[in-house]
């Protein structure tokens, strides 16, 4: 017998990894990645070949399986170390990333009748069709005063559990009829670890609207659409474990693929950006953890619970037990300066991260805003879209990337901003995720947002938090605290803001702070004039 091992695997946007670590110090013994062969479905469903609608995003559950078949024997063979040693496995997902399944968890898609129907899918987190449906959720939960809404910083995204269910409610009858389990991803995947539905407090707090152990009354979802009432009591709710305990044992089956023994712990469901933080050691008041890839996530802890606007949530025990949770991010990043590359450039991040690096602040003459896939804090409004301003016959494409780099971390820092004025201050910046070895990246937000930056120490972050669980959930450490003090890891002042730099990036703050309030704030809406003329000359193709 060697020492006690956890398994941690990450579903990320792409792909899934997964890491083994050691449960005494945290060290990586080894880690597997798996691509989702389907990867994300945005143009066209594979069954029919016919085209999605703008907005759309699926997954294929199959997929989330050939993780666990392939990424965990894979981890292990890394890692050299004898499987018999595992006593624990915990897995973090995307969210609000949702399953719709029948009761035995079957997702529909699967089932031949339903196949060919895109709302049977997995609707991914970036699935942003359903904004129409969370406008509607506002203005009626403001309207009736709903007590709810203000841990949602005033606003409900399209992302969540109720636009999106409520999207197939009025969009495909018929799948809504079929589905008994509107599922988050991150407790489908423990459902086929274990053979049994736990949903985890995580999710079902930030997405799923359960505040004070209530969802939205019965009265609410009636007026919002007749015979949505049933919503809650029918597909949504679900007995609730908490993160860090004991979702179940994995099963036989899920033995089989994973190469793990039989029996062991599997810990409740977690959310990547939520699971990061005690990977980074941040689990104390103010510490704000930003994981920075496709999308940024913000998660802190705090003592007291405070409204922050346009924050995504807070929730009780959503980060670790005991502490309330806050939640804000950016939709896109990584995935902007992808678009960028991907579209325009003719370069790589690499080769205009060094061209765009021997500039000084404001040589470029632009300002950019970060709303290529929507506002999700503070505005939360996936009908804006992205500006660049100052745009001449000299610009040239290494310009237009670090305009894009310094957008998200205006983004960020106006993040920072209304959570302080919200009473809910930020005393440390910790980064983790894809996106910290960009060094260029890292220096403006230390620049941009006056802090000094925190790296979190391992390169996989969330399957790192993964396991953290993992060996909270299998007995190995007391609770989540003592555990990110054993195996997470943290390296402080990284980068540290350069005071001219400081007041060059105040300046071109305070010109994003005038673009984003007189695009985002009503002084004029021609964002969402132009997102529905796309759609209705969408509608009209189709
Ligand atoms: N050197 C780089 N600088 C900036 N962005 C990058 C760089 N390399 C990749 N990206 C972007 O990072 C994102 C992937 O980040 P990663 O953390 O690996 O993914 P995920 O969020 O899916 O876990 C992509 O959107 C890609 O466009
Ligand atoms: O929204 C959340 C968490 O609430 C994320 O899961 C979502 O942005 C996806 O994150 P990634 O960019 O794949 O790391």
């Amino acid at each position: 017998m060697g020492e006690p091992l956890t398994v941690g695997v990450d579903f990320g946007t792409l792909s899934g990894r997964a890491v083994v670590v050691r449960v005494r110090d945290g060290a990586e013994l080894g880690s597997a990645v798996f691509e989702y062969p389907h990867g994300v479905l945005d143009e066209t469903l594979p069954a029919t070949g016919r085209a999605l609608p703008p907005e759309w995003a699926l997954q294929v559950p199959g997929d989330y399986v050939g993780v666990l078949r392939n990424a965990v024997p894979a981890a292990l063979r890394d890692a050299g170390v004898d499987a018999g040693d595992v006593v624990g496995i915990a897995t973090d997902f995307t969210a609000c990333t949702m399953v719709p399944a029948t009761a035995d968890g079957t997702p529909l898609c699967e089932l031949p009748e339903f196949e060919s129907n895109p709302h049977a899918y997995v609707k991914l987190w970036k699935h942003h069709s359903a904004q129409p449906q969370a406008v509607r959720i506002n203005e009626l939960a403001r309207a009736r005063g709903e007590k709810w809404l203000p841990r949602y910083g005033g606003l409900i995204s399209s992302e969540w559990e109720f636009a999106k269910g409520l999207e197939v409610f009025e969009e495909a009858p018929e799948v809504y009829a079929a589905m008994r389990h509107w599922v988050e991803a991150a407790d489908w995947i423990v459902w086929q670890l274990t053979g049994s539905y736990v949903r985890n407090a995580c999710t079902a707090g930030y997405k799923g609207i359960l505040q004070d152990g209530q969802y939205p009354s019965r009265d609410f979802l009636r007026e919002l659409a007749p015979g949505f009432e049933s919503f809650v009591a029918e597909k949504l709710e679900h007995p609730l474990g908490e993160l860090g305990s004991r979702a179940g044992s994995l099963s036989a089956e899920a033995a089989s693929w994973t190469g793990l023994p039989e029996g062991i712990a599997v810990a409740v469901g977690n959310v990547d950006a939520h699971v990061t933080a005690p990977a980074a050691q941040a689990v104390e008041p103010g510490q704000m953890v930003a994981i920075m890839g496709t999308s940024t996530c913000h998660v802190m802890n705090g003592a007291e619970l405070h409204e922050v606007p346009g924050m995504c949530g807070v929730v009780e025990g959503g980060i670790v037990p005991g502490l309330w949770g806050y939640e804000a991010g950016q939709s896109g990043v990584g995935d902007i300066f992808g678009w960028f590359v991907e579209h325009f450039a003719g370069a790589s991040h690499e080769e205009l991260t060094r061209l765009a690096a021997r500039q000084e602040i404001g040589e470029h003459g632009l300002i950019a805003l970060d709303w290529h896939s929507g506002n999700r804090s503070v505005l939360v409004d996936h009908e804006l879209s992205g500006v660049i301003v100052g745009q001449t016959l000299a610009t040239r494409a290494e310009d237009v990337y670090r305009a894009l780099l310094e957008a998200t971390a205006f983004g960020t820092r106006k993040i920072i901003e209304t959570f302080s004025a919200a009473g809910v201050p930020v005393t440390e910046l910790i980064i983790a995720g894809g996106l910290a070895k960009n060094a260029l990246l890292m220096q403006i937000y230390a620049d941009v947002t006056n802090l000094p930056l925190s790296v979190i120490g391992s390169a996989q972050g969330p399957a790192l938090g993964s396991a953290i669980h993992a060996a909270v959930a299998a007995g190995a450490h007391a609770d989540i605290r003592v555990a990110a003090a054993a195996m997470g890891s943290v390296e402080r002042a990284v980068y540290r803001p350069v005071p001219a730099h400081v007041t060059a990036y105040d300046e071109l703050y305070a010109e994003y702070t005038e673009l984003h309030d007189y695009f985002g704030r009503g002084g004029n809406d021609v964002m969402h004039r132009l997102a529905a003329r796309k759609r209705a000359v969408a509608k009209g193709q189709s």
